[in-house]
């Protein structure tokens, strides 16, 4: 500790010795902090933890790399992070760490590919049909044609379905039902139980770092809470539904009758290992926990923002939606009904204003790792320490905390430009090669993490991300309103989109939505 110290890294002052830096890196809209750190201290500052505890906070592009890559085993999850992720998702992929996580990770890998991936696309088109056909009813039963819809309220329950019948090749009927024992269950997941955390939720949530994981986790099993509750009632819907899936896609597997869902390749590829690599049950049933938790909440606000972004620039609807309309003469000319992924792999506009969507509203705005040993991390750019040294790399002691920003890496104006903090598609049309080091793992945008752990569903969600849009912006026109000038980016583990001053409404992103001119 004496030899590798953070004494001289400069940081922001805490708001307390209790609390540490934790107020506002978790209670102000998503990234606020982060911002206001990147801009006073550049790519790693100092933050607190509770009792004045160091832990360092990086944007920093070389840094990123080396944890994330590099070194990635190295940086494995904070403890009292991996306990809220078995939470939500059991012991599967978001908890494992180590050999855990490559064993698991080597199973699922193969249903992640892209022709895997491509393979689902008429799933999603199929759900972002079924919201074009619920929205088309509602307007047209609005007496000027245009109604204000909460978008993400039909939204969220279709990514689920999607993701359900993507990964499961089951129908979990929650647009029709949202009281369907699952539909409550992930309605709003995440935002409900980590929205608008309070201090002392925040406190312990740190502290728990100290306590053993065992410990943890019974803590979170057995402790009253509306939030608890929710998980709890999260997880017994999920184990019940995700236990017939698996013995039914097991069956399915010994009669050679494997469907093209994520999970019936999982469950091939998990066939194929020998005994010691195999995932047992209880890791299965897990990993469609796990797979319905990342891929859901995070693909519908992310579709969420896309559309805010389109009602907040009408040039770029217009023009998306002219590509669009180009896309579709050639689709119909051809005898098609529907585009396939190449069909959107040639649409330039589309891909831009999907990356600057991603780019600019990453939907989960933080990753947290320690250090498993005394290190140093390189730096892109030299730092100033407080005894005033200019320096290329940090050393950083064994068990420090590391908070990795996806936000402020994602506003770097070394390599996204001057203009990082502006929403706009066009730097992607105009500049397609790649500054700085290679850390994200889609278009170097460090959305989908990067490395060793990367997201591992990036592709179907980029597949998703394009498809509704494609189906969305065609037949509808997207507008603002009033309320969005209370529009908040709210940080609850994935960034949600809520109202000032309603947060007992949840997540909410109200548009005026009409019918997408047509000129043929
Ligand atoms: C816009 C949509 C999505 C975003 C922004 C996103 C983002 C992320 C991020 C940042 C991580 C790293 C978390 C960490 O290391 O702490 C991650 C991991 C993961 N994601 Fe995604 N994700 C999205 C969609 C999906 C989809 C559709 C799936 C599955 C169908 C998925 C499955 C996973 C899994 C299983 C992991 C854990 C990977 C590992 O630890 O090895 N994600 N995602």
């Amino acid at each position: 500790r004496k030899r590798v110290s953070l004494a001289d890294i400069p940081g922001p002052q805490p708001e307390s010795f209790l609390m540490g830096s934790l107020a506002e890196l978790h209670q102000e809209q998503a990234a606020e902090a982060d911002f206001r750190y990147q801009a006073e201290f550049g790519g790693v500052a100092k933050i607190k933890a509770p009792f004045g505890v160091d832990m360092l906070w990086i944007c920093d592009p070389k840094a990123l790399q080396y944890i994330y890559q590099t070194s990635g085993y190295n940086f494995p999850k904070q403890p009292e992070r991996r306990v809220l992720s078995g939470l939500l998702g059991d012991h599967g992929l978001t908890w494992a760490d180590g050999e855990t996580h490559r064993r698991q990770r080597k199973v699922m890998l193969p249903a992640f590919g892209s022709p895997e991936a491509k393979a689902l696309l008429p799933v999603f088109e199929h759900y972002a049909e079924q919201v074009t056909l619920k929205w088309r009813d509602i307007i047209e039963g609005s007496p000027d044609q245009r109604a204000v819809l909460n978008v993400i309220k039909l939204i969220a329950p279709a990514t689920l379905d999607a993701i359900g019948e993507a990964a499961f090749d089951y129908k979990l009927g929650c647009m029709d039902n949202a009281e369907n024992e699952l539909a409550r269950g992930y309605n709003s997941l995440a935002a409900g139980i980590f929205s608008s955390p309070s201090k002392s939720k925040l406190f312990w949530t740190s502290v728990a770092h100290y306590m053993p994981m065992g410990i943890s986790e019974w803590l979170y099993a057995n402790l009253p809470g509306k939030g608890l509750d929710k998980a709890r009632q999260n997880r017994r819907a999920a184990h019940r539904i995700a236990r017939e899936l698996l013995d039914l896609k097991s069956e399915a597997l010994l009669h050679s009758k494997g469907s093209r869902d994520v999970m019936s390749i999982i469950v091939r590829a998990n066939a194929s290992e020998n005994e010691k690599t195999k995932l047992a049950d209880d890791e299965m049933i897990a990993q469609m926990r796990t797979i319905m938790l990342a891929g859901q909440e995070t693909s519908s606000n992310t579709l969420s923002f896309a559309l805010y972004e389109l009602a907040r620039h009408p040039h770029y609807q217009d023009r998306l939606r002219e590509e669009i309309r180009a896309t579709e003469r050639v689709v119909h000319e051809r005898g098609d009904s529907t585009f396939t992924s190449s069909d959107m792999d040639g649409m330039p506009f589309l891909q831009a204003f999907v990356r600057e969507v991603l780019r600019y509203h990453p939907a989960v705005p933080h990753n947290y790792r320690q250090a498993l040993k005394d290190d140093v991390l390189p730096l892109s750019k030299p730092i100033r320490t407080l005894s005033g040294a200019i320096v290329n790399e940090v050393p950083i002691p064994k068990g420090t905390r590391v908070t990795l920003s996806i936000a402020a890496y994602n506003r770097e104006k070394d390599i996204w430009g001057e203009d990082a903090h502006v929403f706009n598609p066009e730097r992607f049309l105009e500049f397609s090669g790649k500054r700085g080091p290679t850390v994200g793992v889609f278009a170097n945008i460090l959305t989908f993490s990067g490395g060793i752990r990367a997201c591992i569903g990036w592709r179907l969600a980029v597949l998703e991300l394009q498809s509704f849009l494609v189906q969305l912006v065609s037949n509808f026109e997207f507008g603002l309103t009033e309320e969005l000038k209370r529009l908040r980016r709210e940080n609850a583990l994935v960034m949600v989109p809520t109202l000032e001053g309603e947060p007992e409404k949840g997540v909410q992103l109200p548009l005026v939505v009409s019918f997408a001119p047509r000129s043929d």
